[in-house]
């Protein structure tokens, strides 16, 4: 039995040796402690990629992972036409499906994996579920205008969350403030059946930036599994 770390850099190396490869001129990175192991292998192999190599972050985080690693930083506005896109996820349903933003990173993370040919999710074993709402019971990250937090969480209860939740700080007193200077509500729905209608009605509601469900986005998944294997989905 290997750690949920070591599955998370079994999955990451995996997905990485089988879809960056020295053709990819543009790779978008996601966030999170999963990508953290994507840039390690991204390192390592850095002699056989295309030296030219632009790397477009999702946060941040992976802004400072490229940089740090001594890799060509990009931004989306720059080059919105991306070959591969690796990134974490909260959870991974049976069709791909996941939920995302436990980070609060989600809005840059969609639009960095939509740009691209290729979505590639990587996850450790405690993501992959059936039906989403299974494994993660934070609630799907929502990242709202601020001052329209209070009306978000009202509709959020009439589209059928009991208990939508303003993600708070943790070493400062107040919200989380996203990336992008918003709120980030989390909201439970349970077992999340229709995820694309779920998708639809919440990003209709006015002061909604961006949802952390991604839907028919990926291509294929990687997950580390206990024993040390690695399963393509
Ligand atoms: O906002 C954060 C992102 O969506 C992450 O990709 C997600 O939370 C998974 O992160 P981790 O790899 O740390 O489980």
């Amino acid at each position: 039995m290997i750690s949920l770390n070591e599955a998370k850099k079994k999955a990451a190396y995996k997905a990485v040796d089988e879809n960056i490869t020295s053709e990819n001129k543009i790779i978008g990175i996601g966030s999170g402690s999963t990508i953290v192991y994507v840039v390690e292998r991204i390192l390592q192999l850095k002699n056989l990629l295309n030296k030219e190599c632009i790397f477009i972050p999702t946060s941040f985080q992976s802004r400072l992972l490229i940089i740090e690693g001594g890799l060509n930083l990009g931004d989306i506005d720059q080059y919105s036409e991306i070959d591969v896109t690796i990134d974490g996820a909260d959870e991974v349903d049976e069709n791909l499906n996941a939920i995302k933003g436990g980070g609060a990173c989600h809005l840059r993370e969609k639009l960095v994996a939509e740009a691209a040919k290729k979505f590639i999710i990587v996850a450790d074993y405690s993501k992959r579920s059936t039906t989403l709402g299974e494994k993660w019971k934070q609630g799907v990250p929502i990242e709202v205008i601020p001052f329209a937090y209070k009306r978000v969480m009202n509709s959020l209860k009439e589209l059928g969350c009991e208990n939508p939740i303003l993600r708070m700080a943790k070493a400062k007193a107040g919200p989380v403030i996203s990336d992008n200077g918003n709120f980030i509500i989390d909201a439970h729905f349970g077992l999340i059946e229709h995820p694309k209608e779920l998708l639809e009605k919440i990003k209709l509601l006015t002061g909604v930036v961006e949802v952390g469900l991604f839907v028919n986005m990926a291509k294929n998944a990687y997950f580390g599994n206990e024993d040390g294997s690695v399963d393509i989905k």
